[in-house]
Order: structure tokens, then C-alpha cells, then sequence
């Protein structure tokens, strides 16, 4: 049977260690798919650095339209980037009939609907295993193995760059700048690497996993986005005294008002796995009504792990050449016209548990005024600390709450902060259970 031709655009991280895979692992690969994938042309900007990765054989180019538009090739895989190049390069690969892998979670979490609509009219496949939590195979389980479920809830660390950032900051106390250069040579961020930082990158991939989940059309611009570059080294230490991590975490839930769409960091009990999942590990829980909680775990980004996620989509592409195109699975689990509008909830409808830190004068009676504040806003304390007065006779009060909607623990915020013994803003991070 002749070879299947890949089309590679981009010979970066992803890109050289897709070369690798399918090098190295050839013989496998083809007894998998039932025949030669053969790595057939590769378009990079740096060409010499492209020819080290690819090596000899593979027809070099600059300019990745040429990939899009050559005969003979028969998938294309996406690993440049972006969401403006990568858009048009990707829509005239599925105008010119050629199946498309790609790791690019922006480009599928912004333009998604319109990229997976154009593909079912052309009857091709748009894979992108490699785009949420890297090597692991967490679209397959959403979209085939869990299809039975009916998802309730999914939460995920799902950004590599930002839970290595936590790991080496808590593990051994460096300093943010230095572990994200860290990050950024070992290939696991972001090409602007803010992305990561701020939460974009995590709320990109929860996108796509809440439309997989629930049925719905990817909706980015309504996750809510809350990165880690903002976080104190104190707060992560008090925490941890009090029995938990800080984890990057984003976080869909299916509520009888809508679906909670979000990324912030959380903290959560340090007897759940989830909360031991360090550096460039991922984790991802998925709540199904039939099978309870699953849990998938692995790398989430860097050259090979991300490889082998783009390989397995092309196994699975290849496989799937000559099915008829009603017989895929749907690129977003569920048939194109079974997609449901369900509102996603504004971030002051949530519910959650919270810590609080409040710098306060320590002074008789600064307490009572606080809890009674937190009192009329319907907010009941799981624990109270006190940290020492410092010689200024300031003290910081930690508290933290049981569950509520958000809009009620900003009330409170606003009224605590207004306080006259209250001294600057008060820090308030979510806390998150995952058992329910
Ligand atoms: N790095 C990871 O761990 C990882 C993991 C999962 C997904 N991803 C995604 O994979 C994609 C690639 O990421 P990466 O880390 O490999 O990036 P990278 O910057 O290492 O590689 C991108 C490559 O594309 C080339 N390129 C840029 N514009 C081009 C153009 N117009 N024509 C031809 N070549 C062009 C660059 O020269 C570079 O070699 C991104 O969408 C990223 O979000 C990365
Ligand atoms: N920059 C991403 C790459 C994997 O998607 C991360 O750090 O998780
Ligand atoms: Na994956």
C-alpha cells in the first residue's frame, strides 16, 4: 500500500521531537496503522535547524503554504503556533482536502467552531490530541472512552510551564524570573510565555475540554482567567501550614444555572493526588455520572511527550483515511447539530470555598468586626489563624470559608476593606475540594 505523506509545519520543540517519534519508532508505527508513515516534506524558518531535526531525506521548505498546497501529501500537521498564520495555513489545508493534526490550543479554542465546521464540510479530520495536557490521551477518554457519562465536572492542572513555576518556587524557593527562562529553554512555554503566566494557555484547553464534555461550542472569551504571576510566596507558605497546595488549576462544572468556566490558582488539600502532581506534570479529573472520578496523569508539554500525542492522532487519522466521514467520531464528541447553547456562568455566580488574608491593626475588636462582616454576608468560617504581630503591631489574619457564591465574598472583601483597621486589600484565593 503506498505510504501515507506527512506535511510538517513547524520544526520547533513539537515539531523536531514529531520528526524523532515517527523516526524513531517507524516500525511500530506502521504495524499500528497497517501502513508506512513517512515524514515527506517539512516547512520551517530556520532550515538548517529544520534539516538537523528531519534529516536528510525530507524535502525542505520556508514557506509552509507550499506543505498546504503539494499533491502528494496527505495529512498536514500544524506545529507552528499562533492563531493568524496557522489559521489560514490550516484552512486551506481542509480547502484542499488534506486532513490536519495540530497541538495548537489557541487556534482551535478561538477559531475552533468555524476550523471544525469547515472540516465536516470537506469530510476531513482535524486532530489535536497534542493540544490539551500534552502526551496524555485526555481527548480520546473525553471524547470515546468516557462517552457513556454524563460528564459533571472537570478539573485539570493543565498548564506545564506554570505548575513547574509553583513546583521550584515551593521545592526550592527560586525566584519566579528565574524558573520561567528555566521553563522557556527546556521548551515547555508558551512563544510568549504571559500565556502561560496569566492563565490564557490553561483557559485555551479548558475551553476545548468543557465543549468535549458538555456539547457546547468552544467558548474562550467567557473563561475566566486568573494567572499565577500575582501570587505572594506568602500565601502559598501559609497554605501549605494549613494543609494544602496552590496549584494553577482550571476548572468546568455543569450547574443546574449554567457551566462554570475557569482558571485561577486554588488550593487544595495536599492528601488529594492532584495536589502532588509537580513541575511539568499534568493532571486532569474528570467527573462522569456513571464511572465516578478518573484521573489521567503525565507530561504536559515538552518535545517527545507532545510528540506523541501528535503521532498517535496521526495513527489514528491514518486508520480512519478510508471510513466513511459519518463514521468518525465527531471532533467535539458530539454530532455538529446536538451542540447545546448552555450559559456559562459570569465568575460571581460560583460557588466556592475561600482563603482570605487580611492585614489588620492588631488592635481589640479588629476580629469581631471582620466575622461579623462575613457574618451579614451569609459566609461561615471553616478556620481562623492569626499571624504574628510584626513590630509595627500589624497582624495578618488568615480565614478560610466555607462554600459560597462568589458575589458574596466580594461583597464582604469591599466591606473588610473599607475597615478603618483594615490595612491594604485583601487577598483572596479560591479553595477547591474536587470530591463531590
Ligand atoms: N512546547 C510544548 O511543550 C507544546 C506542548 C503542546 C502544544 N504545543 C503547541 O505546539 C505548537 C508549537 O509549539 P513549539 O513549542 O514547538 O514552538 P516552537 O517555537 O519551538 O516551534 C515553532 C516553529 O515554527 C516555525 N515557524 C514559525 N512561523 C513559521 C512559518 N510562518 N512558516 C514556517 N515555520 C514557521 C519556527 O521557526 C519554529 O521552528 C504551538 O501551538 C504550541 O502551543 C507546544
Ligand atoms: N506551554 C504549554 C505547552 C503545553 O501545552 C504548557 O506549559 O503547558
Ligand atoms: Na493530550
Amino acid at each position: 500500500m503506498k505510504p501515507i505523506n506527512i506535511g510538517l509545519m513547524g520544526v520547533g520543540t513539537v515539531g523536531g521531537g514529531t520528526a524523532t517519534v515517527l523516526k524513531r519508532n517507524a516500525e511500530e508505527i506502521s504495524r499500528r496503522a497497517g501502513r508506512e508513515i513517512r515524514l515527506f516534506i517539512a516547512a520551517n524558518r530556520d532550515l538548517a535547524k529544520a534539516r538537523e531535526a528531519v534529516g536528510p531525506d525530507v524535502t525542505l521548505v520556508d514557506d509552509a503554504m507550499q506543505v498546504v498546497q503539494h499533491p502528494e501529501v496527505d495529512i498536514v500537521v500544524e506545529l507552528i503556533g499562533g492563531d493568524t498564520v496557522a489559521k489560514s495555513l490550516v484552512l486551506q489545508a481542509i480547502a484542499n482536502g488534506k486532513h490536519v493534526v495540530t497541538a495548537n490550543k489557541k487556534l482551535l479554542a478561538v477559531h475552533g467552531n468555524e476550523i471544525f465546521a469547515r472540516a465536516q464540510e470537506k469530510g476531513v479530520m482535524v486532530a489535536f490530541e497534542a493540544a490539551v495536557a500534552g502526551g496524555i490521551p485526555i481527548i480520546k477518554a473525553l471524547r470515546e472512552g468516557l462517552s457513556a457519562n454524563r460528564i459533571e465536572w472537570i478539573a485539570g492542572i493543565i498548564n506545564g510551564t506554570s505548575n513547574f513555576i509553583l513546583t521550584e518556587m515551593r521545592e526550592k524557593g527560586a525566584s519566579f524570573s528565574d524558573v520561567l527562562s528555566e521553563a522557556q529553554r527546556l521548551g515547555y512555554a508558551e512563544a510568549d510565555p504571559t500565556f502561560d503566566v496569566e492563565g490564557h494557555d490553561a483557559g485555551h484547553k479548558l475551553s476545548i475540554m468543557a465543549a468535549i464534555a458538555f456539547g457546547i461550542p468552544m467558548q474562550f472569551d467567557k473563561c475566566y482567567l486568573e494567572g499565577i504571576s500575582k501570587l505572594d510566596g506568602r500565601d502559598i507558605r501559609y497554605a501549605e501550614e494549613l494543609g494544602y497546595r496552590v496549584k494553577l488549576l482550571g476548572l468546568t462544572r455543569r450547574t443546574e444555572h449554567g457551566i462554570e468556566l475557569r482558571v485561577h490558582p486554588a488550593l487544595i488539600p495536599e492528601r488529594q493526588l492532584i495536589a502532588n502532581v509537580n513541575g511539568v506534570m499534568n493532571a486532569v479529573y474528570v467527573k462522569g455520572d456513571a464511572i465516578g472520578p478518573t484521573l489521567y496523569y503525565g507530561a504536559g508539554a515538552g518535545a517527545l511527550p507532545t510528540a506523541s500525542a501528535v503521532v498517535a492522532d496521526i495513527v489514528d487519522v491514518t486508520r480512519l483515511l478510508t471510513a466513511d466521514p459519518e463514521h468518525r467520531v465527531p471532533h467535539l464528541a458530539f454530532q455538529p447539530n446536538q451542540l447545546k447553547d448552555l450559559p456559562i456562568l459570569p465568575i460571581e455566580e460560583i460557588t466556592s470555598s475561600y482563603y482570605l488574608r487580611i492585614g489588620a491593626a492588631d488592635r481589640a475588636g479588629v476580629l469581631a468586626n471582620i466575622t461579623r462582616l462575613l457574618a451579614e454576608n451569609g459566609i461561615s468560617i471553616e478556620a481562623l489563624i492569626q499571624k504574628g504581630s510584626t513590630s509595627d503591631s500589624s497582624a495578618e489574619i488568615v480565614i478560610l470559608t466555607h462554600r459560597v457564591k462568589e458575589k458574596h465574598v466580594n461583597a464582604a472583601i469591599g466591606a473588610i476593606e473599607a475597615l478603618d483597621s483594615v490595612v491594604g486589600k485583601v487577598v483572596r484565593l479560591r479553595m477547591e475540594e474536587l470530591n463531590d
